[in-house]
């Protein structure tokens, strides 16, 4: 293998830029990141990858950080001697939703670029609008309650484009800056998703949307595989639909096989091949069920900034509270997904708030897990203990739609029943196995429709396997919380590089890409290539007897919770 062709898969996810870099036999060779506070926060006044606007509930990231990132680790990936010449084709996975807008001259500057001079020095006026708005946004309430009513309900959209709506889908998101920057909206020449974005940068022009992070809009009518007449309509005004299907290009059914050549700046700067192909990007949580062989009944939860739960499946089955998405490599498969935003900045929280003593050191996820496992399962001590539940929602959730806050509840641990807010609250070493309690359980709850049959004999209704993925992967307390609420009849599984599956997934992609043979699906080529051994470990056994049941009887009064909080403090 030395001699032989190399992949590379991007991540550009919220809080960073990562690189991998992958032979044909799947084997990583390479790999690379920035991380964007760390190396950027100075530059951009970024924290956690992101600048707020909270007066407006806006979240948003500079696009010139992202360009100085791009050299910035190609540059590490070069200081490791990574054999960039030997890399044959470019993927990536990117945060979804985002959105980038060019201004008039960016086909000229994308085009044109020298490579003796950075990218963003080169691109500041290939923009019309500096910032994206991020997946955490939440400024659009007025533009959803418009798209929800446009087809005559929030059920309806979900049918035609896979979800409800949504503050950081794109459509919303572009509606609302048209609305609020009209001169920057009549400014933009094109809009690129993030995954198109960072194509577009290698290939040197501003790259198609891809088939899966499309759906991740409110504007893509999966059914009909087309954008929706109508939504564009509500996003662009009636007189300005042409104008906007030119701004959003055409979509590209095909995941693999070649959008172009790379720019000839890569090629100068970094020594890549002039042969190296640019294969279509997608979004982070596509690209993460590509970072292994995944069967229906297997399920991956995502555990980065946001919280993902996600599945794959040849059934559309939409409904307001989750998401559809065509499946990024694989025509007539789909991936369901749950998004939570108080995802691993939520734990965080629920962590720092925790006493420390001087016996956990200095690391303060030690402490996080001592508590979470030292607590039984709902903080149920004895028979004649109440199960408590909690929501531990620091930014407004997206399921349910419930503002910021926390609360926590008890009820009767054999039905669920007496449901009451705590009488007084809790000690905080509890909230640590609470909040994984309560997002395991929000995921259990609203897979149900997905998750109806038991993949071993005999079990109660299941995952097969649970995947973890994402930076909080490397966490056993976590991973054995997960295992107890969603079972998993094969048991918890963390895949071996941990925080970079979406840019492994992206990786994978490229090497499918370019080596599929006619016809053959990213599953049959990496499936044979996959090995277990090496890319897996198995981290709790999953499924548990008596305590799997314990949650189930649970799971009613977690769904009345909600619906009781949800009456009071809805987003609004
Ligand atoms: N040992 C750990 N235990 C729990 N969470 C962790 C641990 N290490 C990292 N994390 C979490 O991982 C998150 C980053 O995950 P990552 O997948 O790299 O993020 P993203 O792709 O969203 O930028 C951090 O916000 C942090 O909370
Ligand atoms: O909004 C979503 C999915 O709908 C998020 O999952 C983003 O795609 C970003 O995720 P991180 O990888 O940064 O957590």
């Amino acid at each position: 293998m030395r001699d032989g062709p190399l992949y590379l898969g991007f991540d550009l996810s919220t809080q960073q830029l990562k690189a991998i870099v992958v032979q044909s036999d799947l084997q990583v060779v390479s790999d690379a990141k920035v991380d964007f506070d760390q190396d950027f926060g100075a530059k951009y006044g970024i924290k956690k990858g992101v600048l707020l606007n909270e007066d407006e509930g806006e979240v948003f990231a500079p696009v010139a950080l992202w360009l100085d990132s791009v050299d910035l680790v190609l540059q590490r990936l070069r200081e490791k001697n990574t054999p960039l010449n030997r890399i044959r084709g470019i993927s990536g996975s990117c945060q979804q939703h985002g959105s980038v807008y060019w201004g008039r001259q960016a086909e000229t500057l994308l085009g044109g670029l020298k490579s003796d001079k950075a990218l963003v020095d080169q691109l500041k006026d290939a923009f019309s609008h500096p910032y994206a708005p991020n997946w955490q946004d939440h400024s659009t309430q007025q533009e959803c309650d418009q798209f929800d009513a446009k087809l005559g309900s929030a059920e309806r959209l979900a049918e035609v484009t896979g979800s409800a709506a949504h503050h950081r889908f794109t459509g919303p998101q572009i509606m609302r800056l048209r609305r609020k920057l009209p001169d920057m909206y009549a400014a933009t020449s094109r809009i690129s998703l993030v995954s198109s974005f960072l194509a577009s940068l290698f290939l040197g022009a501003v790259a198609p949307m891809d088939i899966s992070d499309a759906c991740g809009m409110d504007l893509w009518d999966i059914p009909g595989n087309s954008w929706s007449e109508p939504l564009l309509e509500l996003t662009a005004g009636k007189d300005g639909v042409a104008e906007l299907r030119s701004k959003l290009g055409e979509v590209r059914l095909d995941g693999g096989g070649s959008m172009g050549r790379i720019s000839s700046y890569f090629t100068t700067k970094y020594g890549f091949s002039p042969d190296c192909d640019i294969a279509p990007f997608t979004g982070d949580n596509p690209a993460t069920i590509l970072a292994l062989p995944l069967r229906p009944l297997d399920a991956i939860v995502s555990l980065g900034t946001s919280t993902t739960f996600l599945m794959i499946t040849p059934v559309y089955k939409p409904d307001p509270s989750y998401h559809f998405f065509n499946h990024p490599t694989t025509p007539g498969q789909y991936m369901f997904m749950l998004c939570y935003k108080n995802g691993g900045l939520a734990r965080e929280k629920v962590r720092d708030a925790l006493p420390m003593s001087s016996a956990d050191g200095s690391d303060a996820w030690a402490t996080f897990n001592k508590h979470a496992l030292a607590t039984p399962p709902l903080d149920i001590k004895s028979d004649s203990d109440s199960a408590k539940l909690g929501l531990y929602f620091y930014l407004p959730e997206i399921v349910p739609n419930i503002r910021a806050g926390t609360w926590r509840y008890t009820c009767n641990a054999s039905d669920g029943s007496a449901l009451q807010e705590a009488a007084q609250p809790w000690p905080a070493e509890t909230d640590a196995r609470a909040i994984v309690e309560s997002q395991a359980l929000s995921m259990r709850l609203r897979s149900q429709k997905l998750v109806t049959a038991a993949p071993t004999s005999g079990l109660p209704a299941q995952p097969r396997r649970i995947y973890l993925v994402g930076g909080g992967s490397l966490n056993p307390a976590i991973a054995r919380i997960m295992g107890d609420v969603l079972g998993g009849a094969e048991g918890v599984y963390k895949l071996d590089v941990g925080g970079n599956a979406c840019a492994l997934g992206g990786a994978y992609k490229a090497v499918w890409a370019f080596e599929r043979a006619a016809g053959e699906t990213f599953d049959e080529l990496i499936g044979k290539r996959w090995k277990e051994e090496g890319a897996i470990q198995k981290v709790d056994d999953g499924y548990k007897e008596g305590v799997f049941e314990k949650y189930g009887k649970v799971l009613g009064a977690f769904e009345d919770m909600e619906e009781r909080i949800l009456k009071v403090a809805r987003n609004t």
